[in-house]
């Protein structure tokens, strides 16, 4: 469970954060929603610890990460994923030894312990049979799924996800979202979600939160988000002809 509470952040006087508070449970899929420029990637980089928060604190599983040592810092470092915006995959590097990246920075597991995990992985994530191939030569949703290997194959207990859909089809975007959800289930990650994506907010919002101008403005899950109050959201809703036409809305 990661506890965020009562964070502020201002960039040059301008307030980016405004003492934002939220709990993300584990074996949750938990999303962050909001229009762009509305601070959702300064929290989750504060999340993170990317930057420092103004005021307010970060707790992974009761360890509070600004002001912990740089010990702590390091090790909860080490059990967070992140899957990029984009995959984010070294071009030079084959699929498995993309995987295998993590593994040589930050354990000191075996060689042969690491094609293990490697092969571990990339057999959950349904590439098995890619494993020597470059990023160039692979899809842009298998190069989503080597970015979700890759942040997994550290045994994490934290998982971070920036836009997982960005230039996916309807199709592929659904199965990564899919995916995403299923290892949170398994591994009982805590996983959080920055997303533009209705869809994906639909199908696997267990949790979310509605960012607008720096504020929370909302929290709720898929269930309730269509018939929320809060005007802005109901702007960044029903912007989306989907959405209107699934509440019957011209
Ligand atoms: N390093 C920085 N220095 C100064 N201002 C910043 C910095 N990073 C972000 N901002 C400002 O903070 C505000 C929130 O930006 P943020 O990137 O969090 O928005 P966002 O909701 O993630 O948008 P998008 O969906 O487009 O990624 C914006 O006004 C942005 O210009």
């Amino acid at each position: 469970m990661i506890e965020v509470k009562n964070i502020r952040k201002s960039f040059q006087g301008k307030i980016v954060l405004n003492d934002i508070s939220a709990t993300f449970e584990k074996g949750r899929t938990n999303m962050i929603i909001g229009a762009s420029g509305t601070g959702k990637s300064v929290l989750l980089k504060t999340i993170v610890g990317l930057f420092s928060p103004d005021s307010g604190s970060v707790l992974y599983d009761g360890r509070e990460f600004h002001s912990s040592t740089h010990q702590m810092q390091k090790q909860i470092r080490r059990e967070i994923g992140m899957l990029f915006q984009g995959s984010a995959l070294f071009d030079s590097m084959t699929v498995a030894e993309n995987v295998r990246f993590p593994l040589n920075i930050h354990s000191d597991l075996s060689e042969s312990e690491k094609d293990d995990k490697v092969n571990f992985y990339l057999k959950r994530v349904g590439l098995e049979n890619a494993a020597n191939k470059m990023p160039s030569e692979i899809s842009g949703g298998m190069q989503k799924r080597v970015g979700i290997a890759r942040a997994i194959v550290m045994n994490s207990q934290y998982l971070f996800c920036d836009e997982p859909n960005s230039g996916l089809d309807p199709q592929t975007a659904w199965m990564i979202d899919q995916l995403i959800h299923e290892i949170t289930l398994e591994y009982n990650l805590t996983t959080v979600i920055v997303s533009h994506d209705m869809n994906s907010v639909m199908e696997i919002g267990e949790y979310i939160m509605f960012m607008f101008e720096g504020n929370k403005v909302w929290e709720g899950n898929k269930d309730t988000i269509l018939d929320a109050e809060p005007k802005a959201l109901k702007d960044f809703l029903f912007s989306n002809k989907l959405v209107r036409t699934f509440k019957g809305m011209q």
